[in-house]
């Protein structure tokens, strides 16, 4: 059939109404980018005493933009531009937004310590808004009353050491798995990746805290949707530069992937949530608590809290939250700390073989390494902060934001101003460290201690003040219970052809900074010469 007439007429004046609306558009965009930055630029407030940030020069428009854009690894080529133009304190105008990046120890102190409150709240995104619920989180929570409510419930009912210490079954349970899976790998002489492996581990682990024995395939789904909602944090947005210019999440298609990512989460967690409050009607009252058992999971323990009645912030909504936060702050991270503890002792043999020497010292005759021997292993935990310190798995931690205008170290910071902290290159920072490039467990040995170094703001994986990590404790349970079993139960071998020399430690800029290329290695049983 042929096309109709006014089809063709179409067809040829379709370059003209392209080029017509992209002019319109970007006429839009200038327009609304100048008159937004002649507004910002009025004194909204007292006219500073000290000097703004030094950063690199700019651009018009698009700020320092074009620094960053090509870089994908973000945290390494920070600390280049602050080593040029601002080793404490550096500012860079990112499109319309002000960010400061902080490099050194001291500045990091006045930002999490001294002027801890202010820098107190998170900058606000349009992930959170839609995917967390219009901000019901802990972790991207704005500072005020919800926040700090939640953050009580966090540090004091879920993730307590009392608490950890509760969910050890669980650990225990899922660790022995892992080593079963590994265990058959090693009798079929077949390679194991490490990244897969630990990820499950650590994924099924978080998923039985926070949720109990829920099915199988829920699992397998919902860590599906978790890497989907770390990917949507991560990466370059330009509509999170250039706020003023609304239409673009919307043009860009950003905002209907967010919301399609949230219909899919809320609809798994909604189906967890009705069948615990289903459960807990069943047994008249709240989660395992009726027995005199601990409550079963974390859903049962914000349920039984929201029963009490005293905690307003605690809606369905803010528990979905909360656990979506549990899952996206808890997994990836855990499993990047392995895998680069892993690849650093495969790296360095002679590091694996004291750390291995160790675990089978203090764990002799056991079939696998249970937690009461973990305190005891004092190299293991020197090596994983060694690690934490070359490989943190949240490099720039999460951003904050001012919430009036403050000096650090010497330079006026305004209000409403995003504050990046480079914790990755503070602590590879010859100012603070000797030979901070190379891998040496020993120096958080003896007198150096990790804690001297975090509180002198120089080793801050987890962060610093009141918005520091409440996962700490958690995470470095299961993170050395993974390897404790990993190196005691097997030897491990690079594949044919690679050496400790030639293991590539390439990295990927993704939530934090993983591993670029999975670990693959074989596994040797150990368990004939125990
Ligand atoms: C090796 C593992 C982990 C690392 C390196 C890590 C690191 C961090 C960092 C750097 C922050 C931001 C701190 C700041 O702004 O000063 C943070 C916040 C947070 N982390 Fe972790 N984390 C880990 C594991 C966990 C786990 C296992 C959980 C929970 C199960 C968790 C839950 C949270 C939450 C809820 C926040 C937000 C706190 C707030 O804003 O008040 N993290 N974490």
């Amino acid at each position: 059939m042929a096309p109709p007439q006014n089809w063709s007429a179409l067809t040829l004046l379709l370059p003209f109404f392209t080029t017509l609306i992209s002019i319109i558009l970007i006429t839009a965009i200038v327009v609304r980018v100048i008159s937004s930055s002649i507004r910002r630029t009025r004194p909204v407030q007292p006219a500073a005493t000290a000097p703004p940030p030094p950063g690199p020069p700019k651009l018009p428009v698009i700020g320092n933009i074009h620094q960053l854009i090509r870089h994908p690894l973000v945290h390494r080529r920070l600390r280049d531009l602050a080593q040029r133009h601002g080793p404490h304190v550096m500012g860079l105008r990112l499109g319309e937004v002000l960010h400061v990046v902080i490099s050194s120890a001291e500045a990091a102190r006045e930002v999490m310590k001294t002027h801890d409150l202010v820098f107190a709240t998170r900058p606000h995104i349009l992930m959170a808004e839609i995917v967390m619920y219009g901000v019901r989180d802990v972790a991207l929570a704005p500072y005020g009353d919800h926040w700090r409510q939640l953050r009580k419930i966090c540090v004091m009912e879920l993730l307590s050491a009392r608490r950890v210490q509760s969910f050890r079954p669980v650990r225990e349970a899922e660790v022995s798995r892992l080593v079963a899976g590994v265990s058959s790998a090693a009798a079929a002489s077949a390679g194991v990746n490490v990244n897969l492996a630990v990820a499950s581990a650590t994924s099924g682990l978080t998923f039985k805290t926070a949720f109990g024995m829920a099915k199988e395939l829920t699992e397998e789904t919902f860590s599906g949707l978790v890497g989907d909602v770390s990917d949507a944090l991560s990466g370059f947005r330009i509509s999170e530069v250039f706020p003023s210019l609304t239409f673009l999440p919307a043009l860009t298609g950003f905002r209907a992937q967010l919301t399609r990512l949230h219909h899919a989460a809320d609809a798994l967690l909604e189906e967890i949530l009705c069948e615990h409050k289903d459960r807990r009607r069943r047994q008249g009252g709240g989660g395992g608590a009726v027995d005199g058992r601990q409550p079963e999971d974390l859903v049962d323990i914000l349920l039984d809290l929201q029963e009490e009645g005293d905690q307003e912030s605690l809606t369905d909504e803010a528990i979905k939250a909360v656990v979506l936060d549990m899952f996206v702050g808890g997994t990836e991270t855990t499993t990047t700390a392995v895998e680069w503890t892993m690849s650093e002792m495969m790296k360095n043999p002679s590091i694996m073989k004291k750390a291995q020497e160790e675990v089978r010292r203090l764990s002799r005759g056991k079939a696998i390494v249970e937690e009461e021997s973990l305190d005891e292993l004092k190299y293991l935990e020197a090596v994983i902060q060694e690690s934490l310190r070359l490989h943190p798995p949240l490099p720039l931690l999460i951003p904050r934001e001012s919430l009036e205008a403050v000096e650090v170290g010497g330079y006026e910071i305004p209000a409403i101003t995003k504050v990046i902290v480079n914790a990755w290159a503070i602590a590879r920072d010859f100012r603070y460290w000797t030979e901070p490039e190379k891998f040496n467990p020993d120096r958080f040995l003896d007198n150096d201690s990790a804690n001297d170094r975090r509180l002198n703001f120089e080793f801050i994986p987890f962060g610093a003040g009141r918005r520091n990590c409440p996962g700490m404790f958690f995470a470095m349970a299961l993170v050395k219970l993974v390897l404790a079993n990993l190196i005691y139960r097997f030897d491990w071998k690079l594949p044919v052809g690679t050496t400790p020399e030639s293991l590539d430690m390439d990295e990927h800029f993704g939530l934090g900074v993983r591993r670029k290329h999975n670990l693959c290695l074989i596994p040797v049983e150990y368990t004939t010469r125990r």
